[in-house]
């Protein structure tokens, strides 16, 4: 489904500002997996979600979406495989349009945007009942500027937009980390939800060591553009947020130190 073989990203290169981001990354995902990824500042997550999303070609290596080589395919083409929800709830949607506008958007991704604003009577029925099935009464605001919005209902729609023609790769790059608790709870249910009804393959970057054990059924850890740690579906009740700690510890020879890793 995904499949990254000795992937690397240098910027860079030759300068005294040379910055080593991927090293050899290898990530083999199958149908269905939900992996979710953990790591320190500038271990590369970022880097490997922008590899993945086609934001940057590998300098070396080959990434492979359902056994196609997409290395060279252009970001936009590839958002027809690759949905991705990002930590700003603006980043992903177009904040002075209608929600509607939005969704006729995610509907069209990657393809020809001349017909992006064709919304037929069908098509407007179906963003309602995408809307209404999102459970937060964004159903009755088809009309709304997505500007308006609180934070939490546009990572929903964002959520929506990512997943409406149910990608092949859905990509969650801390989309909850901007929102308060019961916000990011919510989102993290409806990530849940979606992941489980369409049956997404998920790659999610996270800070939250709990939210990463309870929606991941595999986990990665990073490491200095390394990934230094794999934990397979059959590990996973073993996993604890204390236990994960200490193996990134003892792998990495140093602790998660970084101030924006929530425990739990
Ligand atoms: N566009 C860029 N130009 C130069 N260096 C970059 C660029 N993007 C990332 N880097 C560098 O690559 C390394 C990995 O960065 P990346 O953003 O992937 O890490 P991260 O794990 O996502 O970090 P964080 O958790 O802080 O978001 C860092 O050293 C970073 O400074």
């Amino acid at each position: 489904m995904l499949r990254l073989q000795h992937v690397s990203k240098l910027f860079n290169p030759g300068t005294a500002d040379e910055k080593i981001a991927l090293v050899g990354a290898n990530l083999d995902m199958k149908a269905g997996d939900f992996v979710t990824v953990i790591g320190s500042n500038g271990a590369g997550k970022s880097t490997l979600m922008n590899l993945i999303s086609g934001v940057y070609r590998p300098d070396t290596g080959d990434i492979h979406i359902d056994g196609q080589p997409v290395n060279t395919v252009s970001e936009h083409r590839r958002s027809r495989w690759v949905g991705r929800v990002f930590q700003d709830p603006m980043a992903g949607t177009a904040p002075r349009m209608t929600i509607e506008e939005n969704l006729a958007m995610a509907s069209l991704r990657g393809q020809h945007r001349g017909l992006m604003f064709a919304v037929n009577r069908k098509k407007r029925q179906l963003f309602q009942s995408e809307l209404e099935h999102l459970g937060i009464g964004l159903e009755h605001r088809m009309n709304a500027k997505v500007g308006l919005l609180s934070g939490g209902e546009r990572q929903a729609l964002s959520l929506l937009m990512a997943t409406f023609t149910n990608p092949q790769i859905l990509l969650l790059d801390e989309h909850t980390a901007a929102l308060d608790p019961s916000r990011a709870e919510l989102i993290t249910r409806l990530t849940e939800r979606i992941v489980r009804e369409k049956k997404l393959t998920t790659l999610m970057v996270t800070h939250n060591m709990e939210q990463a054990i309870r929606l991941g059924n595999r986990l990665i850890m990073m490491d200095k553009g390394k990934i230094i740690l794999d934990v397979k579906e059959n590990r996973k009740q073993d996993l604890s947020v204390a236990g994960l700690l200490g193996e990134f510890e003892r792998i990495s020879g140093h602790t998660l130190a970084d101030d924006r890793m929530v425990l739990g």
